[in-house]
């Protein structure tokens, strides 16, 4: 008893640390490549860099956005005013078959810099064990706090997402760049970076095979299949599907960072399993972008895109655990979207819709089209955000195992396992570092 209180008494101290720097921050500087300069002072990483300035309207789970691989090359602005209060949790969880081996989204800081308006020095939370600060400069990333986050919030809506340059320390002495200087990662294929290069299994014994085209896939998306039973194996987002999709039982297409139009290869290899492929296929946000691409519909570039976890979206159609006419309260993080067409490509209707500004939140195949797909850009595995479209995970599976017994029916033997040899490698492993990013 005495030693369980110690060690809850311990535990609450270490939540409670303070980490008050003796030194005064390092000046930093905000610059867009519009012309304005925010200046503040530095926390994190002391390293100056380039990057696209976005902001979210979370007000909670930074820790989650921040390991989102869909933020990759991104300078982000929080609009809640205090950050970091809670801390950060220990992010390496127990690498095991049944699991990617971390708590977070990914493996570490996936944005290129975060901008506060004032970063929380002292943090508590039973599970943190380091500060934002801490962390940040534990995996290279520089902050910027000190900042009115709601004038450049501001900026940023009416302008649009705008290239950026964190200037830290001497740098932020120096002119803000000139107007070529800006690195723009939306002209990279970012989607390349962040993807698995080797395939690997999780849940080897789930009773139902799912293959999971790896664009950049947040944890909380294999955990949601994972937990509900599948046996997933992660693809690398070019990988041919085709190749192999006799061996399973559904297709899901994760998110993603970048542009979707970097990721033509995918949509082409897409098109050609829609057209011969009767099983489910299910898309969260880029993996949305491209079904919709391989169904022929154009993804094009938001102003300044929706990220937060307080998107209103309302459902056309019903499918499931969703209802027609009802508004579901979604988790969102991208700067493209699928253009609303009337007529929509034959065989596909609208599926959601934003209730703030009437873009395209969803789609799938009609009813008498002979197909199972839907496709949403938000994101029902939260992580962080609301979970009222959790149970997306829980329709899609179960139209797999459905499938999966009626295709089962009348065989003789199960399927051909030798065809596809997917190597069981531990996720860790497979993860690539983060680089550098400026
Ligand atoms: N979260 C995502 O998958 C984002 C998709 C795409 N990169 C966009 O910004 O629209």
């Amino acid at each position: 008893m005495l030693a369980r209180n110690f060690l809850r008494i311990s535990r609450l101290s270490r939540g409670f640390a303070t980490h008050a720097t003796s030194t005064p921050a390092p000046p930093a500087v905000l610059h867009l490549k519009t012309g304005q300069s925010f200046h503040g002072r530095s926390f994190g990483a002391p390293k100056s860099i380039f990057g696209e300035t976005v902001f979210s309207t979370s007000i909670t789970s930074y820790t989650e956005s921040m390991t989102d691989p869909s933020y990759r090359g991104q300078i982000l602005v929080f609009t809640t005013p205090l950050i970091g209060n809670y801390g950060v949790p220990n992010n390496k969880a127990p690498v095991d078959s049944h699991d990617v081996g971390v708590y977070l989204e990914s493996q570490g800081i996936q944005c290129t810099a975060v901008v506060v308006a004032d970063v929380a020095e002292k943090f508590s939370h039973y599970l943190a064990v380091e500060s934002l600060a801490q962390w940040c400069q534990r995996h290279d990333v520089p902050g910027i706090t000190g900042v009115d986050t709601r004038a450049i919030t501001r900026l940023l809506r009416d302008q649009g997402t705008t290239l950026g340059r964190l200037a830290i320390g001497s740098d932020a002495s120096a002119p803000a760049p000139a107007e070529h200087e800006y690195w723009d990662p939306t002209e990279e294929n970012l989607v390349d970076q962040v993807s698995t290069k080797e395939p690997y299994v999780l849940n080897p014994s789930g009773d139902v095979k799912i293959a999971v085209l790896d664009f950049g896939a947040k944890a909380n998306i294999l955990r949601s299949l994972v937990r509900r039973g599948a046996s997933v194996t992660v693809l690398p987002w070019n990988y041919d599907f085709n190749k192999i999709r006799d061996q399973y039982d559904g297709l899901f297409l994760s998110n993603g960072p970048g542009d979707p139009n970097h990721c033509t290869e995918a949509a082409t290899h897409l098109s050609k399993t829609l057209k011969e492929w009767t099983k489910p296929v299910f898309g969260i946000c880029m993996g949305h972008q491209i079904i919709g691409i391989a169904a022929g519909l154009d993804a094009y570039r938001m102003t300044f895109g929706n990220r937060g976890h307080n998107q209103p979206v309302l459902a056309l159609a019903s499918s499931g655990s969703i209802k027609a006419g009802r508004v579901y309260v979604t988790s969102q993080n991208h700067q493209y979207a699928l253009k609303l067409q009337d007529p929509f490509p034959a065989g596909w209707e609208p599926f959601f819709i934003n209730c703030n500004d009437s873009s395209v939140e969803g789609i799938k195949s009609t009813e008498d089209s002979g197909k199972k797909v839907w496709g949403v850009q938000f994101h029902p595995e939260s992580a962080g955000g609301p979970l009222d479209t959790i149970e997306m995970f829980t329709d899609f599976l179960a139209e797999c195992r459905a499938v999966k017994l009626q295709t089962n029916v009348g065989q003789s033997g199960v399927m051909d396992a030798a065809k596809v040899e997917p190597t069981l490698v531990q996720p860790e492993s497979v993860r690539q570092p983060i680089a550098a990013t400026a």
